[in-house]
């Protein structure tokens, strides 16, 4: 019995392992109180001692059996589909049991419903709910067709533990599944903007950035310059030292690019050995200044163990221009400025030339 689960995930994972592990506390709570429940009628009724041993296998043991049944199984979810079944089968025969003790045996009912939509959804509980109804009818034919549906007080008070715990708890499971699925969403997003090797933003993220800075500078007239730089021959870096130390260099760039910036401006990874950097509210100068000041840190980056190796960049500058609408165009500029700053020799800085200012 439980709300909580992901019956997609593959078998013998741990995830099913939790998931096999949160029925079992539930099916505990679920069925402790649940037979307390039903105890009620049964007391009233007069029971035989054979039925007060099923409903004290059922409460008592069957959790537990049902719990290794699952974990011994090498295909715990499935397993604990059939236990899921198996309590609905319970159920159904119970409330015949019960002669249809109308507060118990729809309690029953509702419980083990809610416990096969939150597992499963409403096709898993279609599908145990016609077990539960044809084992209710085989036991109740069996019993020969008893029918007491008026509950007394005593039965009712004694269903107060399962009427309350018992929804607490699948609300409880929800809650926390609800909130489990939030933070698992939040680090998809965070993984889908973020740049494994680096950790900087994406080029998805990046270009983000800068359709945001280039729709502020619409709005409010101020500077924002955009740096387009590309590590210089950086094919040879591999080549001679191997792609572990051109990744570390990727990274070292990435980490002097977090250390050199302001918390304005949003530095990115724009693919293979080229980045970008959005200057927000930047004049061409200071963006010059910046430009400079990068390609001077990257180029006294030091790789330990390999004291030959040395990484320059080029840079191209694009600052806004009057009627810059596109972000796109924007990155052009700058990619035709760090065209040229290749041209010319590399370890450089230019500009796209035009500027507000
Ligand atoms: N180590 C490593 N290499 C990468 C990665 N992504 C792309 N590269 C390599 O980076 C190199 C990029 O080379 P290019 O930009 O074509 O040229 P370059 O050697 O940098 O020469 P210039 O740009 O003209 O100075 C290619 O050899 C890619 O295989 C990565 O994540 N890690």
């Amino acid at each position: 019995m439980s709300t909580d689960g992901d019956p997609g995930a593959s078998a013998g994972s741990s995830e099913h392992r939790r998931f096999v592990a949160r029925i079992y506390r539930m099916r505990i709570l679920g069925l402790g109180t649940g037979c307390i429940a039903i105890s009620g009628v049964l007391y009233e009724n007069g029971a035989s001692l054979l039925t007060w041993m099923a409903l004290a296998f059922n409460g008592g043991i069957w959790p537990t059996v049902a719990y290794a049944i699952a974990r011994g199984s090498r295909d715990p979810k499935q397993a604990e589909f059939r236990n899921l079944a198996i309590d609905s089968i319970c159920g159904g025969i119970w409330i015949a049991v019960m002669q249809f003790n109308v507060v118990p045996s729809a309690l029953l009912a509702v419980m083990l419903s809610a416990d096969k939509i939150g597992v499963g959804g409403w096709r898993f509980l279609a599908r145990t709910a016609s077990v539960q109804a044809l084992a209710c009818l085989a036991t109740w034919a069996l019993l020969g067709f008893g029918f007491r549906p008026d509950t007394t007080m005593t039965q009712v008070l004694v269903c107060l533990p399962f009427m309350v715990a018992y929804p607490l708890a699948i609300s409880t499971a929800a809650y926390a599944l609800g909130r489990k699925v939030v933070r698992q969403n939040r680090m998809l997003d965070r993984l889908n903007r973020t740049d494994g090797l680096t950790g900087l933003p994406n080029r998805l993220h990046w270009e983000e950035a800068a359709v945001t800075e280039l729709s502020r500078c619409s709005r409010t007239r101020r500077p924002a310059a955009l740096l387009m730089f590309d590590i210089d021959n950086f094919k040879q870096i591999n080549d001679s030292y191997g792609h572990p130390a051109g990744d570390e260099v990727l990274r070292r760039v990435a980490a002097s690019l977090r250390a050199s910036l302001r918390a304005l401006d949003t530095p990115g990874r724009f693919g293979g050995d080229e980045f970008g950097v959005v200057l927000g509210d930047t004049d061409s100068r200071d963006a010059m200044d910046v430009a400079e000041r990068l390609r001077a840190t990257v180029a006294a980056i030091r790789i330990e163990g390999l004291p030959d190796l040395r990484c320059t960049i080029s840079v191209g500058v694009a600052f806004i221009v009057p009627r810059l609408d596109s972000v796109n165009v924007w990155i052009r500029h700058a990619d035709t400025a760090l065209y040229r700053a290749k041209q010319t020799g590399r370890n450089r800085v230019c500009t796209s030339g035009a500027s507000w200012e």
